[in-house]
């Protein structure tokens, strides 16, 4: 069931480069994504799907246009404000995985929810059930380096829920998986989709697309196509700013 919107884009734009070389990796992005929706942007290699995903998460700033969470404008807020929305907000899962190598699981987890806020002890009790949750309980004690590829991404995954985020943003989070552990991260998705989790994945795997609410296919920093379910709304927060 989705309802209001907590993600949405307003003429999102990212150019890079000089007046020569001027690529336009987002050109004009409208997006509302309902809360407890899952939303997969798929498009070839070039197209900017990671680039909208980082102007979605606030870890890059457009050249125009606006980006808001829930009732908050991102896009114009400081550096500090943005780091305190990301780090009490949103939930990122990349590719490389980007844990800290010498922490455990469990404390890579248990670290992000301190940051975010937590008290020590409920912190590491919200770590151990995430990493639970994940099937990773018997491996909380691992160091990185411990753990194949596709654990350490449950791991991320795990941290990535330490806040309770609004959305998670996941940018190819299969891109170095093999196809077991693709499926375990599958089903994880399948599960945060059921649960209710606002969902954004960049992804070129047709299979977690197929998990998904909803799927935005990209070119050219553009979208070209809006496959979503009915049931998927245009928000309360939407409306009431036009
Ligand atoms: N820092 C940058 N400076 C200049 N151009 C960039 C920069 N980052 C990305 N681009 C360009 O912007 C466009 C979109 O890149 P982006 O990484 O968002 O695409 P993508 O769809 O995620 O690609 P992939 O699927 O290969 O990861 C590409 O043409 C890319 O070369």
């Amino acid at each position: 069931m989705t309802g209001s919107t907590v993600l949405q884009a307003r003429g999102l734009s990212m150019l890079y480069g000089g007046e020569r070389a001027l690529v336009r990796a987002v050109d004009q992005v409208d997006l509302n994504v309902p809360a407890g929706q899952s939303l997969a942007v798929m498009g070839p290699s070039g197209c900017g799907k990671s680039t909208l995903l980082y102007l979605l998460g606030g870890l890059q700033r457009p050249t125009d246009g606006q980006v808001w969470l829930a009732d908050r404008r991102i896009d114009t807020m400081s550096e500090r404000a943005l780091a305190r929305l990301r780090r009490d907000n949103l939930g990122f899962v990349f590719q490389s995985f980007q844990l800290m190598d010498e922490l455990t699981a469990v404390e890579n987890v248990e670290l992000a929810a301190l940051l975010a806020g937590q008290s020590p002890g409920r912190a590491r009790k919200r770590a151990m059930y995430l990493l639970d949750r994940v099937g990773l309980a018997d491996r909380a004690r691992h160091l990185p380096s411990a753990l194949s590829g596709g654990q350490r991404q449950r791991v991320a995954i795990a941290r990535a829920l330490s806040n309770e985020p609004l959305v998670v943003l996941a940018d190819e989070p299969t891109g170095n998986l093999d196809s077991a552990a693709t499926l375990d991260v599958l089903r994880l998705f399948e599960e945060l989709r059921t649960a209710g989790q606002t969902l954004v994945v960049v992804t070129h795997d047709p299979r977690i697309a197929a998990v998904a609410d909803r799927v935005i296919a990209m070119r050219d920093g553009a979208f070209v196509d809006d496959n979503r379910l009915a049931s998927a709304t245009t928000g309360t927060l939407y409306d009431g700013r036009r």
